[in-house]
Formats: structure tokens, C-alpha cells, sequence
């Protein structure tokens, strides 16, 4: 019987000490995917001493996020992730036991609802809005659009209106701004692989000084954030009016006995929800305007859709996301072909057990290739062709049921921001296309449009998009 067997999934060789390391090569992803076609759907993959399991198919994609889900229920953890301070307060990082469930639990009810979400549009219509007149006022000057910039710009602010009720980044958004790239020296430093990452013996050498790198943008973060939760505890003292933000929420769970909250925790939390939403909801809206300014028709659509919808007299808002199921289908099919976080994030097996026959080694690192698994010609037709026609015939959903499509992951770890990342980018998206026309910029067209990805904490236009407004 073959749940008896203890042979690991078949994979690449690999060289003595550093196993397969190099071939992974810029783009994991890729050659990820690339050795499941010779490996088959469920590999071995020595990282040097770290063995790595990958999943490239929704059926093996499927025992890891659902069935298993109980083994698959913690993390490992990159040393550029492990050098932040309280990393057993964030959300990602932490084994699934009742302190994540609760924590969780937080988040969710106060932040992710759908009552919560409405409550708070009209912060994030005001920033959408401040996006668009920034691009007006470029535009008069001709100047070409920074897409992923402006729109990573508008994340943050997004993001630091729900939990702080203030703005991070000022509304010029091109000045050097010292959160922006706080945050941006962290996700690009995690970028690359790390070679303390899979040779623990010798992580305190720090070879490539990431951690060097890393721990001041960090410390700066975190004193960044003390100094607004030391002026919202003075403003509290002072009996001013709440803000009901998701601050407001922590400090209220601070004081509850045996929360497991405290004012250090928060801080790791609030971080954990920059990092994992304002990147990957930006770099989203950025590959949308590429594969759309790659295809006119889509884009001509599109526009027909929300100016018929909504026409020019008024903004787009939230609400109106449901009337616009092409622009939603452009979103998914954006998704598909580049979900943000191509690896999701990196599980560990808890214990020995076996997938299809195979033994998964207690604590090997278990990858899931959303990317592969959204590009398998098995379960997808005209695979690397931009269609969001296919998901205006289908059901398909995000929603971590369909295994052939996980962009935000599936099980209890699924992204718990998904569905403020889909509000974000759907109105992003409409309200630069219902205010504006878009060209490449000279020299540019879209049969020579730099496509190529650039894989880190999420995977990001190798070239920036540029392009350029008319009305
Ligand atoms: C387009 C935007 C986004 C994409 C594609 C995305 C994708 C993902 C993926 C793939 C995971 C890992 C799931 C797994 O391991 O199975 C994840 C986890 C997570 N995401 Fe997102 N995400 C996005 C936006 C956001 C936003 C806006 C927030 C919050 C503000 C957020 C917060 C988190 C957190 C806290 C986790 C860790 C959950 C856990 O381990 O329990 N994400 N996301």
C-alpha cells in the first residue's frame, strides 16, 4: 500500500552541499515550473541543506491547503523576515495556533468585513481620488506615469487611513518619501535568494548582509509607529473622540487581560499588514495597465464598460465594482497569469506524511506554484494569452475553492486581506481608466513592451510600466 512508502518525490540531482540552488536561477518560479515538467506535480528540490518540497498542480496544490491542511500549518521562515523585530507578533509568520486563530480573528472582524470595508470607503474613494488628480496634473505636462509608483504610493496611504486615520506618504507622490522606501528596502531585500536561508549553520555570517541591510529600515518602521500609538495613548488620555480605526481595535485589545496583545506585538502586526498589502495590491494594478496597453481591444472594453456604467460625470466607487463585470474579469485575469505572490508564502510540514504515495519529511519547506498552476495548459486554454473573456463564461473564483486558481492561496492561511486587496485594485484600476486614455510612451509598442517579471516578496515588472495619460 503506498501510504507505507518513505521514498520523497522525484526530483532534480542536484550538486553535493548545494544541491539545486543555482538552478533556480532570478526567477523561481520559472524554473520551478519548468522542473515540474520533467518532475512531475509534486518535487524534491535540494535548496542546500534545506529540503524543499514544491507542489505545480491543483490536485497536489489541493492535499497541502486543504486536505493536510493540519500538517501544512506552519511557516518557514526567511532569515529577512526572522530579523524584524517581534516576529512572533505578526500574522504570516506564526505557527497556526490559537494565538494566530485569534489574532486572525481581529483582523478579520475589524478590518475585513464587508460592514468594516464599507464603512471606511469614502478614506480610500478621497485617496483614489488624489491618485487621479495626480495624474492630471502630470498629464498636462505630457510626462509619462510611473504606474506601479503612483499606484504603491496609494496603497500605503490606503492601508495607513484604515489602521491609523492618517496618510504616510504626502500627496506628492514622486518626492522621496522616507515610509515609502522604509518599506520598499525591506520587500527588496527579501527579493533575492539568501543563501543564510539555506545553509542555517552559517546564517550569523550573513553573507550577503541582508540582515545588515534590513534591521534599520525595520528598527526606523517600528519607532515610525510607536510615535503614532504614543500620540493616540496621550489623545485617548485626553478623552478625544475615537477614530475606530483598526488602531483604536488594538489598543482596545491591549487592555483586555490575556489577549496576547501588548504594545510591542501591535507594532509587528501593523507591519505585517503594510508589507503583505500595499506591494502586492500596487504591483497588481501595474501588470493590469501593462497586459491592457499590450491589448487595446480589452482595454477599449473596458473603458466602454465603465463610461456606459458610469459615465464621466461622477468618480467610480466601490459599489459599483459589481456592475462592472468586465473590469472584474480583467482583474482575475491579471491575477492568473501573475499572481503577486507567485510560492505563496512558504509552508513547513510538521510531521512526517505522504502526498500521492510520496513521504513528505517532517519540517522540509513546502512551496505551492501558483504561478505554474495558473499557466498549466492542462487545466487552462491559450494559457499565457491575455483572455479575460474566459472568466466572464466561468465561475471560477479566487476564493481558494478552485484549486486552478489560488492567487491569494487556499485553507485556513488564506489571504485574510483579499477582499480589501480586490476593492483597491478594482477601483485603482477603473478610476485611472473612467479619467484618462493611455498610450506606451514613443519607442514603446505593445508587440516590444518589456513583459519580463522580477521575482521577490512579490513578483514585480522587471521594467517599471511607464505610459502616458490623454484625455
Ligand atoms: C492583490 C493583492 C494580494 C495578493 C495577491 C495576496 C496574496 C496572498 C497570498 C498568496 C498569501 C499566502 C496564502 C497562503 O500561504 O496560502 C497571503 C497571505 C497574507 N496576506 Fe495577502 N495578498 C494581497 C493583499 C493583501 C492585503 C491588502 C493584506 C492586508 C492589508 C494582506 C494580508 C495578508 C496576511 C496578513 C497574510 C498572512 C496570512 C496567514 O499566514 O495567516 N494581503 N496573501
Amino acid at each position: 500500500h503506498c501510504s507505507s512508502s518513505t521514498k520523497t518525490p522525484p526530483g532534480p540531482k542536484g550538486y553535493p552541499i548545494i544541491g539545486s540552488l543555482f538552478d533556480l536561477g532570478p526567477r523561481p518560479n520559472q524554473s520551478l515550473a519548468a522542473l515540474a515538467k520533467i518532475h512531475g506535480p509534486i518535487m524534491t528540490v535540494k535548496l542546500g541543506s534545506l529540503t524543499t518540497i514544491v507542489a505545480s498542480s491543483p490536485e497536489t496544490a489541493k492535499e497541502i491547503l486543504q486536505k493536510q491542511q493540519q500538517i501544512f500549518s506552519d511557516r518557514t521562515v526567511p532569515d529577512v523576515i526572522a530579523a524584524q523585530p517581534n516576529l512572533e507578533g505578526t500574522l504570516a509568520w506564526v505557527p497556526r495556533d490559537h494565538v494566530w486563530r485569534n489574532r486572525r480573528r481581529i483582523c478579520n472582524t475589524h478590518m475585513f468585513t464587508t460592514q468594516k470595508l464599507d464603512s471606511l470607503q469614502h478614506l480610500r474613494h478621497a485617496k483614489v481620488e488624489e491618485l487621479v488628480l495626480y495624474i492630471k496634473e502630470k498629464s498636462a505636462k505630457g510626462a509619462p506615469i510611473d504606474i506601479g509608483r503612483a499606484a504603491f504610493a496609494t496603497t500605503l496611504n490606503l492601508i495607513s487611513n484604515m489602521i491609523f486615520s492618517i496618510d504616510m506618504v504626502d500627496s506628492e507622490f514622486e518626492n522621496a518619501h522616507e515610509f515609502r522606501d522604509l518599506v520598499r528596502r525591506i520587500t527588496e531585500g527579501g527579493g533575492k535568494p539568501n543563501l543564510s536561508d539555506y545553509f542555517p549553520l552559517i546564517k550569523w555570517l550573513d553573507v550577503q548582509g541582508v540582515k545588515r541591510r534590513v534591521i534599520p529600515a525595520y528598527k526606523r518602521l517600528h519607532v515610525i509607529f510607536d510615535q503614532v500609538i504614543a500620540k493616540r495613548l496621550e489623545d485617548r488620555e485626553l478623552g478625544e473622540s475615537r477614530k475606530d480605526d483598526f488602531l483604536d481595535v488594538l489598543l482596545d485589545q491591549c487592555e483586555e487581560e490575556g489577549s496576547g496583545f501588548n504594545r510591542e506585538t501591535i507594532k509587528a502586526l501593523i507591519l505585517n499588514l503594510f508589507l503583505a498589502g500595499s506591494d502586492s495590491s500596487a504591483i497588481t494594478t501595474e501588470w493590469a495597465m501593462a497586459e491592457l496597453l499590450r491589448k487595446p481591444e480589452a482595454m477599449q472594453k473596458l473603458r466602454e464598460e465603465i463610461i456606459q456604467k458610469i459615465g464621466f460625470e461622477r468618480s467610480v466607487k466601490e459599489s459599483d465594482i459589481g456592475q462592472l463585470p468586465y473590469l472584474q474579469a480583467v482583474v482575475k485575469e491579471t491575477m492568473r497569469l501573475h499572481p503577486a505572490a507567485p510560492l505563496l508564502l512558504p509552508y513547513k510540514a510538521t510531521k512526517n506524511t505522504q502526498i500521492f504515495g510520496f513521504t513528505i519529511p517532517k519540517n522540509s519547506q513546502v512551496l505551492v506554484n501558483a504561478w505554474a498552476i495558473g499557466r498549466d495548459p492542462n487545466h487552462w486554454e491559450n494559457p499565457i494569452s491575455f483572455l479575460p473573456e474566459r472568466f466572464l463564461v466561468s465561475n471560477l473564483d479566487y476564493k481558494g475553492w478552485d484549486f486552478e486558481y489560488i492567487p491569494f492561496g487556499a485553507g485556513r492561511r488564506i489571504c485574510p486581506g483579499m477582499p480589501l486587496a480586490i476593492r483597491m485594485v478594482n477601483l485603482m484600476l477603473a478610476s485611472i481608466i473612467q479619467a484618462f486614455r493611455w498610450r506606451l510612451p514613443d519607442g514603446t509598442t505593445k508587440e516590444n513592451l518589456d513583459m519580463e517579471e522580477q521575482f521577490g516578496v512579490a513578483l514585480t515588472k522587471a521594467v517599471p510600466l511607464c505610459a502616458i495619460p490623454y484625455i
